[in-house]
């Protein structure tokens, strides 16, 4: 394993094989592997997982993954890369290689990577998901996001990811990297970045750093969110608007179903003062002023109007 993870062992296959590393698809590999097994280490695999790895490579991290795991479904979009990565992991039979985009859309995971998954959890006694992955930046986002909306949902999330990326995941209230991403996470999950990593690690170098990031998403945390999401959407909708005063975010996010008093009523009862802004609530704040709005609306719709009585 340790010769397939270097440098040159890469340059010389894509070299043979006449490829080049796509850049449109975020391919940069990790060529340090001791990196390569501290992303599996923190994930503490066992027979009971299934991996999802996002963007197999050259399945150096697959095959590390497959020698602890229950299984591994490893997802990759170039159909040049895929071949050679199936030579890597032909001996294992605890891996399935789908060769194919992990989304099916910016807002969804492609139904075939979600349904083998399930198969693969299903013959496992007490089968869990976990994301695995030195992901491919531009879709790292969705993928981690979507992912908390899947059922089953995953236990653990280990992922190298952009160092940006991952400072806004962990941010907190008040300052700039504090986002609708990190209400959305850290409402249900805990997140901490295990290790910042320089482009030097990675071939070729991307333009900025990279850091891995160990997220755990939490039962009892998400058990509070009642409907997830009419949650993500109404942080989304908030934070559009972060730096103003979170009663005009309010306002242009729930205008559709409440009135200017009313969201007034719902900051009282929240006891918010007016020159509170959308980024110093906290997750759980966030939530609390989600359920009034919910309540609220449902409410009024229940209320009958003049005209119906
Ligand atoms: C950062 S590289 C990681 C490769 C390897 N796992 C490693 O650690 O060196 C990201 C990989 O994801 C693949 N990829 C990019 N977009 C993808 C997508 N939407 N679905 C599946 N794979 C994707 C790329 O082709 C690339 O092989």
């Amino acid at each position: 394993m340790s010769e397939r993870q270097t440098l040159s062992y890469l340059q010389q296959r894509f070299a043979s094989s006449r490829i080049q590393p796509q850049t449109r698809f975020g391919q940069n590999f990790l060529i340090d592997l001791n990196l390569v097994n501290l992303i599996a280490s923190t994930a503490e695999l066992g027979p009971r997982d299934v991996v999802l790895e996002v963007g197999t490579g050259m399945g150096s991290l697959t095959t590390i993954m497959a020698a602890e795991a229950g299984h591994v479904v490893t997802v990759e979009i170039d159909h040049y890369l895929a071949p050679l990565a199936r030579e890597e992991f032909e001996t294992l039979d605890n891996v399935t290689l789908l060769e194919q985009d992990a989304l099916k859309s910016k807002n969804k995971l492609h139904p075939q990577v979600i349904e083998t998954l399930r198969e693969k959890v299903a013959q496992i006694p007490g089968g869990r998901i976990k994301l695995v992955a030195n992901l491919p930046y531009n879709v790292a986002t969705p993928i981690i996001s979507n992912l908390l909306d899947m059922d089953p949902w995953p236990v653990r999330m280990v992922t190298t990811i952009q160092r940006e990326l991952a400072e806004r995941i962990v941010a907190r209230p008040r300052t700039k990297d504090y986002s609708a991403l990190t209400v959305w996470i850290q409402a249900q999950c805990q997140a901490e970045i295990v290790r910042i990593m320089p482009p030097s690690v990675f071939w070729p170098p991307p333009k900025v750093e990279s850091a891995i990031l160990d997220i755990r998403p939490q039962k009892v945390m998400r058990k509070r969110i009642v409907d997830p999401a009419h949650f993500h959407s109404l942080v989304r909708g908030i934070f559009i608007h972060r730096r103003k005063f979170l009663r005009s975010a309010l306002f242009s996010a729930v205008k559709d179903v409440l009135t200017k008093p009313e969201v007034d009523q719902v900051l009282a009862q929240m006891e918010l003062d007016a020159n509170t802004r959308a980024e110093q609530l906290t997750p759980q704040q966030l939530l609390d002023l989600t359920d009034l709005v919910r309540l609220m609306a449902a409410e009024k719709a229940s209320t009958p109007t003049v005209e119906d009585r």
